[in-house]
């Protein structure tokens, strides 16, 4: 063993034994994580919102599950100055960041991204950790939080709350978009994209100089919002999984990702893909991303021809107890109506 990370990093990255075991994993983890092979081309369709083509939205929504966002609106500056002021954050002590972060509005995870809305953390059976350590924050009640003027933290949080506007109209956007394409009637369609319900997710990926193929900075998942909108440093590592081939999402500086999860997945009645993907480790490099997530109206029922209804706390209960007793993740496939326990 050897001191490799700074201070801040929690303890398990720093030290980077040569095999790490432990009692959690990304709750979002599928048991089929097998290739590491990438294919090296990019082809990630480019959707403009500027000039939103409806067709191509669709052939990316049903064909890909993931797309990058350009002319989105959001000012360079402001994707810069976030990413600048969360390598400031993150680089504190991990001790501090532990006693900072540990309210019901903010939570500080490792090892694990956060499951839960509120950031809770879920153990499962013991598996490889991933190489993350994350701030989860409840984006409703992000004003709330670190009051105190002039300081970091404050104008972290004016940063976050200016990006968290942007995010909510391109969420809103986009999920119209869909709804317009996919023939639902948006009255109806409004309750299961609820900008409340919305969260905000601050990564650091510890580079990993432990030669172990098994160890990823986040396992293969399926995120189980209805959209998730992803912007990345220029580090790298994001893959997607597409007709059993993996595929880079190669960093473009100023662009978005976006990917579909399980709930758009479950509206759509199957026509979009919730796509499964994963980030590699980087040898030499940190990497920094945001993650923000959006789900349904708490209380509001999926109907689809493919599932049961279902809200999105049934969905999370299911995951949560298939984490516990399984150790993964199975997902909409609980919800299909010939689904069995056998
Ligand atoms: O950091 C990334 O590139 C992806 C993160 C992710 O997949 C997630 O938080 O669900
Ligand atoms: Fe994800």
């Amino acid at each position: 063993m050897s001191e490799v990370g700074p201070e801040s990093y929690p303890p398990v990255f720093r030290h980077q034994p040569s095999t790490t075991q432990t009692q959690t994993q990304n709750p979002d983890h599928l048991p089929d994580d097998t290739t590491r092979e990438t294919q090296d081309f990019d082809d990630v369709p480019l959707i403009d919102l500027q000039s939103l083509d409806l067709e191509k939205l669709d052939e990316a929504c049903k064909d890909w599950g993931i797309f990058r966002l350009v002319n989105h609106g959001i000012p360079h500056t402001l994707l810069t100055q976030l990413q600048e002021r969360a390598r400031d954050v993150f680089s504190l002590p991990f001790e501090a960041k532990r006693s900072l972060f540990s309210g019901p509005l903010v939570s500080y995870f490792w090892g694990t991204p956060a499951l839960s809305r509120s950031g809770d953390a879920l153990s499962a059976g013991p598996v490889n950790i991933n190489w993350v350590e994350g701030l989860n924050f409840t984006l409703a009640q992000l004003s709330q939080l670190f009051q105190e003027e002039n300081s970091i933290l404050h104008s972290f949080r004016l940063l976050m709350e200016e990006y968290h506007g942007h995010l909510v109209r391109l969420a809103t956007t986009i999920y119209e978009a869909m709804v317009t394409n996919l023939n639902l009637e948006l009255e109806q369609c409004t309750s299961y994209l609820s900008e409340s319900t919305g969260i905000l997710r601050l990564y650091r990926y510890p580079h990993c100089s432990i030669t172990d193929e098994t160890i990823m900075g986040m396992a293969v998942h399926t995120d189980s919002s209805v959209i998730s909108i992803l912007s990345q440093d220029l580090v790298g590592g994001l893959e997607f999984l597409k007709e059993d081939n993996w595929h880079h999402v190669n960093p473009i500086p100023n662009t978005l990702v976006v990917n579909l999860g399980d709930m758009m997945q479950a509206i759509s009645d199957d026509a979009y893909k919730s796509v499964k993907h994963r980030v590699q480790v980087n040898r030499s490099d940190e990497r920094f991303s945001f993650g923000y997530f959006v789900f349904p109206a708490e209380g509001s029922v999926i109907r689809s021809s493919k599932y049961r209804p279902f809200t999105y706390s049934d969905f999370q209960a299911q995951v949560q107890e298939d984490l516990s007793t399984l150790g993964f993740k199975v997902g909409l496939e609980r919800f299909k109506p010939a689904f069995s326990d056998d």
